[in-house]
């Protein structure tokens, strides 16, 4: 896949993680050896379409993940700071340091993204004008269903995608839209449906399953799971 611009990434990881438990908050969470959130940086540092990357952690985290930058040796990183209430809060932070014209916004807890998973979605950006995100077919059938626990429908499975991170936008469209949720309080779940409510075309990229948010305590050794397999692969291929 060919990314013809340079990409800037804001890579957002000022959540609590409520949802997994732990009195650490789930990005600095051992995986493999290391902190998870070192994973995500380390696999965008690494690609040549990347120039610039800044950092949203929460007020109290942004001298400790300053630390954590330069002792894992991460270049790139052109900031470090703090994000707000809800995720995209700390995304509209971190849109405003950036100075490229594509933008990434990624989940700093998605450690598992490939090289090849962001190029697909940097290149289906530059390709469809100016805004894609990664997503993969969802597997199973989705019921709507009420508070009284009734199924009121079965959306057909064939239109149906589960939405992932990286989503990338050519600064304009991100910027803009991001501007006009705040006036508006408007919040989203992520950033294509900032910019979705725009009237702007979003296209989705197809990524992979193994893209996962880690979100609960399950997460965690599958995630260990699929890092340990993908290593012996590479393993395997360097002796053949
Ligand atoms: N105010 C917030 C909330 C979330 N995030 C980030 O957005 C990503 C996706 O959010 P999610 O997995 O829901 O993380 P948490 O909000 O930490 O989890 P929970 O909802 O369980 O509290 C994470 O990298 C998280 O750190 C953020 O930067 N700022
Ligand atoms: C952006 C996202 O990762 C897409 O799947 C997701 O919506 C973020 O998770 P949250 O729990 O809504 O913060």
């Amino acid at each position: 896949m060919v990314v013809t611009n340079q990409f800037g990434a804001v890579i957002v990881a000022a959540g609590r993680g409520t949802r997994m438990g732990t009195k650490e908050s789930k990005q600095y969470l051992t995986l493999a050896g290391q902190p998870i959130i070192i994973h995500t940086l380390q696999t965008f540092a690494k690609l040549a379409f990347i120039s610039e990357m800044v950092v949203v952690v929460g007020e109290h985290d942004v001298a400790r993940l300053q630390q954590m930058v330069s002792d894992y040796q991460i270049d790139k990183v052109t900031a470090v700071i703090a994000g707000g209430t809800e995720r995209q809060h700390s995304v509209w932070q971190g849109i405003q340091h950036m100075k490229s014209e594509w933008i990434l916004v990624h989940d700093g807890v998605r450690p598992l993204v490939t090289p090849e998973a962001i190029a697909t979605c940097c290149a289906a950006a530059e390709q469809n004008d100016g805004a894609a995100v990664l997503a993969v077919p969802v597997k199973d059938t989705i019921k709507q269903v009420n508070e009284q626990g009734v199924i009121i429908a079965t959306p057909d499975r064939k239109s149906l995608w589960a939405i992932q991170t990286p989503q990338a936008f050519q600064r304009t469209i991100l910027y803009a839209a991001h501007e006009q949720a705040q006036k508006e309080q408007f919040v989203g779940t992520d950033d294509a449906m900032i910019v979705e409510r725009m009237g702007t075309k979003v296209v989705v990229a197809e990524g992979e399953y193994t893209n996962i948010k880690i979100t609960t305590p399950d997460d965690l050794p599958f995630a260990e799971l699929l890092l340990q397999t993908r290593q012996q692969r590479q393993e395997g291929e360097k002796l053949v």
